[in-house]
């Protein structure tokens, strides 16, 4: 799950869809029981996403429940649970309570189902102001809370705000996300999906500002919006040289006793040198 970059929803009633999971290039996938399902299948459903996780035991799968205050939370979890998944996604996250209990239950279930202690990690979505008031709660109420996502559909229904292309109305949110993320010392979220699934201009768009922003990875609603997201979280080669020149450069500069120096007009110093060092290295490049 480190460095995942595409987590994509798979409805969970839908057969066709859970079958095609398999094939798809996604990091992880996430089975829907919550908002894809309707309250007449969430029974069903719970039994496809069983029968696609047995099927899919090569897949990084998850699986996103129905949230602490629903009448299927526990059910879904005692259904699911199992050592073909690897996590739990808790939508609609408000408080460090709902993660210290949904932690005791999966301990109990792990313990019953002779399962590894702590396999089962724990994704909290973000998707409502008080959720977003205690992110950082939420984010260190346990060590299974590897990554927090958002959810802006419910995010903007809650705080009333109105969507828009730009985005200019969740920067707040994603800000406090990625800081509270940080400040936690858990990896870095992963942002909302985006529905318009015909429009790839607008994803391209909108993956480059989360980057932009330290998110380090998206939630995916359809195979066409798997290989975008990936090539603008993976380095561009024109990237990986300049970071290779920079450190070389730097490198240089410390054997002549220099801690700082210009490069193509620009100042280079150490936390420079650290950003090019983390690009090789998500590159898979050694430098030293
Ligand atoms: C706000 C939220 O809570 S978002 C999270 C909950 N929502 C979801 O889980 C929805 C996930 N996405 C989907 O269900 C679908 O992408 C939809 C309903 C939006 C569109 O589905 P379709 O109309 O079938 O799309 P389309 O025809 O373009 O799909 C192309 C192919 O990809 C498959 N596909 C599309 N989306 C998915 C998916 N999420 N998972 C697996 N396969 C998929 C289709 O079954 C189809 O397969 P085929 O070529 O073998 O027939
Ligand atoms: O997590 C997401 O992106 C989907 C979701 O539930 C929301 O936006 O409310
Ligand atoms: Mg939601």
């Amino acid at each position: 799950m480190n460095g995942s970059r595409t987590w994509m929803f798979v409805p969970g009633s839908d057969e066709k869809k859970l079958q095609k999971a398999g094939s798809l290039s996604a990091d992880v996938l996430i089975y829907d029981l919550e908002d894809a399902v309707s309250p007449d299948e969430k029974e069903m459903a719970r039994s496809r996403v069983r029968k696609a996780i047995d099927l899919h035991g090569d897949k990084v799968n998850f699986v996103r429940i129905n949230s602490y205050h629903s009448p299927y939370f526990y059910e879904d979890l005692t259904n699911v649970l199992s050592t073909g998944i690897s996590g739990i996604v808790l939508p609609k996250a408000e408080t460090c309570e709902q993660i210290v209990f949904l932690d005791r239950i999966i301990s109990e279930l792990e313990t019953k189902r002779n399962m590894d202690s702590n396999q089962i990690k724990i994704v909290p979505i973000i998707e409502s102001a008080l959720g977003l008031h205690h992110a950082f709660e939420i984010a260190s109420a346990s060590p299974r809370v590897i990554r927090m996502a958002f959810g802006s559909m419910d995010f903007a229904l809650d705080i009333q705000a109105e969507l828009t292309k730009s985005g200019m109305e969740l920067l707040y949110a994603r800000s406090h996300l990625v800081i509270a993320s940080k400040a936690a010392g858990i990896e870095a979220p992963i942002d909302t999906v985006y529905v318009d699934i015909k429009d790839s201009d607008g994803l391209l768009k909108e993956t480059t500002l989360i980057k932009q922003l330290g998110f380090q990875g998206k939630l995916i609603i359809h195979p066409d919006q798997i290989e975008l997201v990936n090539q603008v979280f993976a380095p561009t080669k024109e990237e990986i040289e300049e970071a290779e020149r920079l450190v070389k450069a730097f490198e240089r500069s410390l054997v002549n006793g220099s801690g700082v120096l210009q490069l193509d007009g620009k100042m280079v110093d150490l936390p420079i040198v650290d950003r090019a060092r983390r690009i090789l290295q998500s590159a898979g490049v050694h430098s030293s």
